[in-house]
């Protein structure tokens, strides 16, 4: 025999009633149907009955809801022949309901147990329509078999001697194919309406499936099956093919709401299995919860699910007196016992000077204040300090059998959160190795399960969250590389890339749910919203996603103002922009530790020589043990092509057009022309070498005079015309040399320089084409024949080609 649970989510409308109908009517012999209250009705319920004890008349609208949806469905799913009948009991329980609220309206006066009986009628009324909607159903009314006492505390708990007896004397003893009955209800031992607690409809279900010794225990809700995390939150949660009992305990205990708690129990100690299905996809396997260890399989996670409680307090009890003392703990749980509390999470360090314990919030003052009742003697003579509250904190439990197989799964875990900028704030693992939980700042927990979900069960699947800011030559090139790349790098390299964020100087939007980079025009139009560096800085940081890489594509010193804030944040860094890393030493040197601290990434690769491996070559030599001796470098693609392309019929004042028609120059030419942008590059070289030096250090032997860079960009190019003649003679002059002119950035022997070199044929930049790049590294290893790097240093392709790579490098895949 089965029994059947049908949730609120299963009962609440004429399309879902259909379903429950068909399936029920399709299970051949004996079953017993549990339905819950049509969903929302038992809220419902509770905030009609607020509304009239307030005397607010609002009750009636609501009132009017309750009854107009129970009608709906009876015209839609109860057959013509019992319709009438139907109606006619469902509105007589419906005026009863009413005459209730006005009770409650007239009296002001809405206690515990007239509370009780107006919840009541939710699954009175679904039960007495299903009961009518399935052919050959008859109706039992629970409250006459589930029998609640007075537990500690004054609770209503289960009496389930009495409840047993009652079952099979009230249900067992009759004829029937079908028993149709509201989960949830129940009566006291006074005979008062009472129930089993908010979702008690499952373990209705589970007692009477448990009491009849049935076969099977069907819980048929919404989703497919119990998932590997609340889909709400997750959106990658995926079915849970098979579960123990201790495993579903642990998960429904801590949260997982698809099963209510007390549910396990009862089947569990009959073994009989529990099967989650869903209602709007019956053909679904579903979940099988069972005493069964589930069949290992060398691809079986090590962890089943992820849970979590939001609600979370922390009360902390120490002292240098407590350690090897005995009866501490025990006189704190018996105290917070006498008084109600329950604790869900208890952490004793070894070393025993304190004990932690987690309860709700609304416990929390009540805890606080008979730990300090229970230990006063000792708190007065100064023995112990203060009880100590932590709130508004949150739990997250990872459960699993295959747990205890696993070593190092502690070590992921928290160094994944970790890694994420989570703090641990307290932890416990049982010894049963099922279970670890922990408790962190209740604004990271969407965070921390989402991290976690994403490396415990798409393993093979990493995510990255980027944040892509700027959408200039470099910025709208990379969001085309992502675009084109997005697809292949999540089939073969099982990367997903999730652009989370885009913004420009003026516009910026934003999603966890992640935005389409190839439509980011129309988004930032439409979709966006006015933004400043500040906007943006907060709109990172509040939305608070794990695995996030800030990605900043623009030349703004405001942006790079941020970075810091962001890596304290554990937001990755990858910049194009240049300002962070070759300003001020100290902001430098300061970032490029934060992020070590925190165990995220600074990268700025396209900051010299665009795409080429410059910095990482720097970085892996020093790295090694080698020693840079002496750096020369022609790092301005944009000079170099002017150079180059310098000839009798192209002035320089043409050339410095062309250089930025083509998008080589910084968004302002005159960074490049004036030399500025190679000070600032032979600078992060010469830091990423090992060497303490800012661009005060640098020797500027420069060609445009100062005065011509004042003023505005746009009058510049006209200024530049007065040079052209002067250049023309010196373009001359080289040529008849066969020399050629090169930007040259210097590091030798601690001193730095930058100045235009005419080098002849023998010269390694001499034969250096177009907007090429080349790094000549003097190197304790590479003394004699000094290490070459060359190749286009300019240009949008490249150098988003290499911050796509910084990017990808972030993820650590191969
Ligand atoms: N781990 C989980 N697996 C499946 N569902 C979950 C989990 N955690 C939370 N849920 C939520 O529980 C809901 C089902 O519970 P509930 O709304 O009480 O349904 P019912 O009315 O059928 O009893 C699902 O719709 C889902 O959003
Ligand atoms: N109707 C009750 C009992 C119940 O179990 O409902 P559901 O199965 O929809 O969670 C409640 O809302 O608490």
């Amino acid at each position: 025999m089965k029994v059947l649970k049908f949730g609120g989510t299963s009962v609440g409308t004429v399309n879902s009633l259909t379903n429950v109908k068909r399936i029920v009517e399709e299970i051949p012999g004996r079953k017993v149907v549990v339905v819950s209250a049509l969903g929302g009705i038992t809220d419902l319920l509770i905030a009609t009955a607020r509304l009239a004890v307030a005397d607010d008349i609002a009750y009636l609208d609501s009132y009017a809801r309750i009854v107009e949806r129970h009608i709906a469905v009876i015209d839609g799913v109860v057959p013509e022949s019992r319709r009438d009948a139907t109606l006619a009991m469902v509105k007589m329980m419906l005026d009863e309901l009413g005459n209730i609220f006005k009770g409650v309206m007239l009296l002001h006066d809405l206690s515990p147990r007239a509370l009780d009986i107006i919840v009541s009628y939710g699954e009175r009324l679904s039960s007495v329509i299903v009961s009518n909607a399935i052919k050959g159903a008859t109706h039992f009314d629970s409250r006459t078999f589930i029998r609640t006492k007075e537990g500690p505390h004054g609770a209503n708990v289960l009496d389930s001697e009495l409840t047993n007896r009652l079952i099979e004397e009230k249900v067992c003893a009759y004829e029937w194919d079908t028993a149709v009955m509201g989960g949830f209800l129940a009566t006291d031992a006074k005979g008062e309406v009472t129930n089993l607690g908010r979702g008690g409809s499952d373990y209705t279900a589970a007692i009477m499936a448990a009491a009849l010794d049935a076969d099977i225990l069907e819980i048929w809700t919404d989703v497919d099956g119990f998932m590997t995390a609340d889909p709400r939150v997750i959106d990658t949660a995926y079915v849970i093919d098979e579960l123990t009992y201790t495993e579903a305990m642990e998960l429904c205990n801590f949260g997982a709401k698809v099963i209510y708690p007390p549910t396990i129990y009862p089947v569990y100690h009959k073994n009989i299995p529990i099967l989650v299905k869903n209602t709007f996809n019956p053909s679904a396997p579903g979940t099988r919860i069972s005493n069964e260890p589930p069949h290992r399989k060398p691809s079986d996670k090590a962890i089943k699910g992820i849970s979590s409680i939001n609600d979370t307090c922390l009360v902390t009890i120490t002292s240098l007196c407590m350690v090897g003392v005995i009866g501490v703990n025990s006189r704190i749980f018996n105290a917070l016992t006498a008084k109600g509390v329950s604790v869900f999470l208890v952490s004793q360090a070894a070393s025993e000077n304190n004990t932690t314990i987690a309860v709700r919030n609304a416990d929390a003052d009540l805890a606080v204040r008979t730990l300090r009742e229970e230990f006063a003697t000792e708190l007065a003579t100064g023995m112990f300090n203060d009880v100590v509250a932590e709130r508004d904190l949150a739990t997250v439990a990872v459960v699993g059998e295959n747990m205890k197989h696993t070593t190092g799964l502690a070590g992921k875990l928290f160094n994944t959160v970790g890694r994420n900028g989570i703090n641990v704030i307290a932890c416990a693992q049982g010894a049963s190795e099922t279970n670890i939980s922990f408790v962190i700042e209740r604004k990271s927990l969407r965070k921390a399960l989402n991290v976690i979900h994403d490396s415990f069960f798409l393993s093979e699947c990493q995510v990255l969250n980027l944040f892509l800011i700027g959408v200039g030559n470099v910025g709208r090139s990379l969001m085309q590389q992502i675009s084109k790349q997005q697809e292949k790098l999540l089939r073969e390299k099982n990367l997903r890339i999730n652009v989370v964020g885009i913004a420009s100087s003026k516009r910026g939007v934003f999603n966890r749910d992640g935005l389409d980079v190839a439509d980011w025009r129309r988004l930032l139009d439409e979709e966006g919203i006015d933004v400043t560096p500040d906007i943006i800085r907060r709109e990172v940081l509040n939305m608070n996603i794990f695995n996030s890489v800030f990605v900043d594509c623009t030349a703004s010193a405001d942006v790079a103002a941020l970075y810091k804030d962001l890596l304290s944040h554990n937001v990755n860094v990858v910049a194009a922009n240049k300002i962070a890393a070759s300003g001020d030493y100290d902001v430098y040197k300061e970032l490029k530790e934060t992020a070590r601290r925190k165990d995220v990434k600074y990268l700025f690769e396209t900051n010299v020589g665009a795409g080429l491996p410059i910095i990482n070559t720097i970085n892996s030599l020093i790295n090694s043990g080698d020693k840079i001796l002496k750096i020369e470098a022609v790092v301005s693609g944009t000079l170099n092509y002017i150079f180059n392309v310098l000839a009798a019929d192209v002035p320089l004042s043409r050339a410095v057009v062309m250089a930025k028609e083509a998008g080589y120059t910084e968004p302002d030419p005159r960074i490049d022309l004036s030399g500025k942008d190679v000070i600032r590059k032979l600078v992060i070289l010469a830091r990423e070498a090992g060497y303490e030096v800012s661009q005060e250090d640098v020797e500027k032997n420069l060609f445009i005079p100062e005065e011509m860079l004042a003023g505005e960009a746009d009058e510049f190019i006209s200024k530049v015309a007065s040079l052209d003649e002067e250049f023309e003679k010196m373009r001359g002059d080289a040529e008849a040399a066969h020399r050629h002119f090169r930007f040259v950035a210097s590091f030798d022997n601690g001193h730095l320089s930058v100045g235009l070199r005419s080098v002849d044929s023998d010269h390694p930049f001499y034969n250096l084409a177009g907007s090429n790049n080349v790094i000549l590294l003097t190197t304790d290893r590479y003394m004699e024949y000094p290490m070459v790097i060359k190749g286009y240093g300019a240009g949008a392709e490249v150098t988003a080609a290499g911050v796509f790579a910084d990017i990808i490098s972030i993820a650590n895949i191969r």
